[in-house]
């Protein structure tokens, strides 16, 4: 084992190492979108919905690697000897799990492009390039990982992050590859609660670095901040620089806060959102600049207000309403810049006819996804109400957490079964089935339950520049 796991009495013993699980979380913009393109600050946290990877080693005779998405409906099995191996470890590209990859290899990249294209013939052209990416995130991650006398395995991915909702899923997929195949090669040490300071900093950016690469190969042209946010979880201050990749600074003081969230279910994309502002921006160049800057001074607002003494613990009340305060200034911006939906407003409005807190739309806008932050002590039937008015209207409400944890461990996947006190493995076919995201939640969640026994996490003590 790679590190000190707290290993719950197993029931029956196997010759293979014992399964276990990863999990990443998403992440949502909290205050600075739009005005991030253009320099100012943005603040992003770690939000407590998830993906979460089940590691299945296969007998030696099995010399096979499967990829079971659940979610998106792929599953397709490669053989290990065939895969190309000498192109990814030839002399002349000497790599360890210590390399810092920040583009990819075009030789390694046209190598894969048939193993990745075998996948999912069936499927409409759409769905079938969605199955391609995520394939080539984790081909090119476990041929640069691994090596070709690997052992067969399967993994298994569940998430509860909406696709493609700006929440970061594709991120937190990758931070779950990253750190399994990295424990894998025993390339990790930690996360255990008297880990040294600065250890568990190097073992969080190794991770986030490989899953930057399979970032790179599901974007093209990632920023890195969701992989940051979801690999140290809490939340990150990220700013553009004029070139290179943009500053991002770890808040690993952030508070954990309630939060309700709205997924509108509209699509929407990034670049049409951005390409408005710019539109705006070139028409009225002036009006549109006092809006980005007021954008900008509301995120250092917030993060000197998260970093204040009332603000630590859990946020006092008057704390969590003054940060409530710029959430909604913050929404009211960004529908002056034209990036609101009128799905959008409709949460708003529902939301905001209960009073149960503050809510602006998170990413870019345009349909996704809302948050709300809770006001304290809300009553369980007005949340109920709501949420029928929500379902009436199609939209999907999520109640979720901001500052969740990073990365984390689950090793070996097995939790305590309460009436025996014995450990429980969990089971590979009833996690590829759990219904929707409550169903994986309380099969092997963290997500509300953030101090579910048995899962650790490595966890930030530094501020990253
Ligand atoms: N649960 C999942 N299972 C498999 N692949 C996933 C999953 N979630 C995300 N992905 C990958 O990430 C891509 C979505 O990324 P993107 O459009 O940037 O959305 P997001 O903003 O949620 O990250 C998908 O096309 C898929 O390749
Ligand atoms: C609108 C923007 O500020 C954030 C977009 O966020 P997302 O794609 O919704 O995660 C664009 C950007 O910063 O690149």
């Amino acid at each position: 084992m790679p590190f000190n796991s707290g290993f719950i009495g197993r029931k029956h013993s196997t010759p293979m190492a014992p399964p276990f699980m990863v999990s990443a979380p998403g992440k949502a913009i909290v205050f600075g979108e739009h005005a991030a393109v253009y320099g100012q600050p943005a603040l992003a946290a770690a939000i407590s919905l998830r993906s979460y990877l089940l590691v299945t080693t296969l007998s030696k005779s099995r010399r096979t690697v499967q990829l079971n998405f659940r979610d998106i409906g792929l599953n397709h099995t490669w053989e290990i000897a065939n895969l190309p191996w000498s192109t990814f470890h030839r002399p002349s590209r000497k790599h360890s799990y210590t390399s810092v990859v920040d583009s990819l290899d075009p030789d390694c990249l046209e190598a894969i492009i048939p193993h990745a294209e075998a996948v999912s013939k069936h499927l409409p052209d759409k769905e079938r390039k969605t199955h391609i990416k995520s394939t080539t995130a984790f081909l090119y991650l476990f041929l640069s990982l691994s090596s070709s006398t690997s052992p067969g395995f399967i993994y298994t991915l569940r998430s509860t992050i909406p696709i493609g909702a700006g929440l970061g899923s594709s991120a937190s997929v990758c931070v779950c590859l990253s750190a399994a195949l990295l424990l894998q090669t025993h390339a990790l040490a930690g996360p255990h609660p008297d880990q040294p300071p600065g250890e568990a900093e190097v073992q969080i950016e190794r991770i986030n670095r490989w899953a930057f690469v399979g970032e790179l190969c599901i974007h093209g042209d990632p920023s890195g901040v969701d992989n940051t946010v979801s690999a140290g979880g809490k939340a990150v201050i990220f700013q553009r620089n004029a070139s290179g990749p943009p500053s991002v600074t770890s808040l690993a003081n952030f508070p954990k806060l309630p939060l309700l969230l709205v997924d509108t279910r509209q699509s929407r994309s990034t670049a049409t959102q951005v390409e408005k502002v710019k539109i705006l921006k070139a028409n009225h160049p002036e009006l549109t600049q006092t809006i980005l800057d007021a954008i900008g001074k509301l995120t250092a607002s917030a993060l000197e207000l998260v970093s204040s003494a009332e603000f630590q613990g859990s946020g006092a009340s008057d704390a969590v309403q003054h940060l409530g305060t710029l959430i909604s200034i913050n929404h009211g911006l960004l529908v002056s810049l034209g990036v609101s939906h009128p799905r959008l407003e409709r949460v708003r409005e529902l939301v905001d006819y209960t009073n149960i807190g503050w809510t602006k739309l998170t990413g870019a806008g345009g349909g996704g996804c809302a948050i709300t932050l809770f006001r304290r002590d809300i009553e369980d039937e007005t949340i109920n109400e709501l949420e029928r008015k929500f379902n009436a209207e199609g939209f999907e409400k999520h109640e979720a957490m901001l500052g969740a944890d990073g990365v984390g461990v689950l090793w070996p996947a097995m939790f305590r079964n309460d009436t025996t006190g014995e450990g429980e493995e969990i089971d590979q076919e009833r996690f590829e089935n759990a219904d929707g995201a409550q169903g994986i939640d309380q099969l092997v969640g963290v997500g509300v339950q953030e101090d579910r026994e048995g899962w650790k996490f490595w966890t930030r003590d530094i501020a990253l520049r």
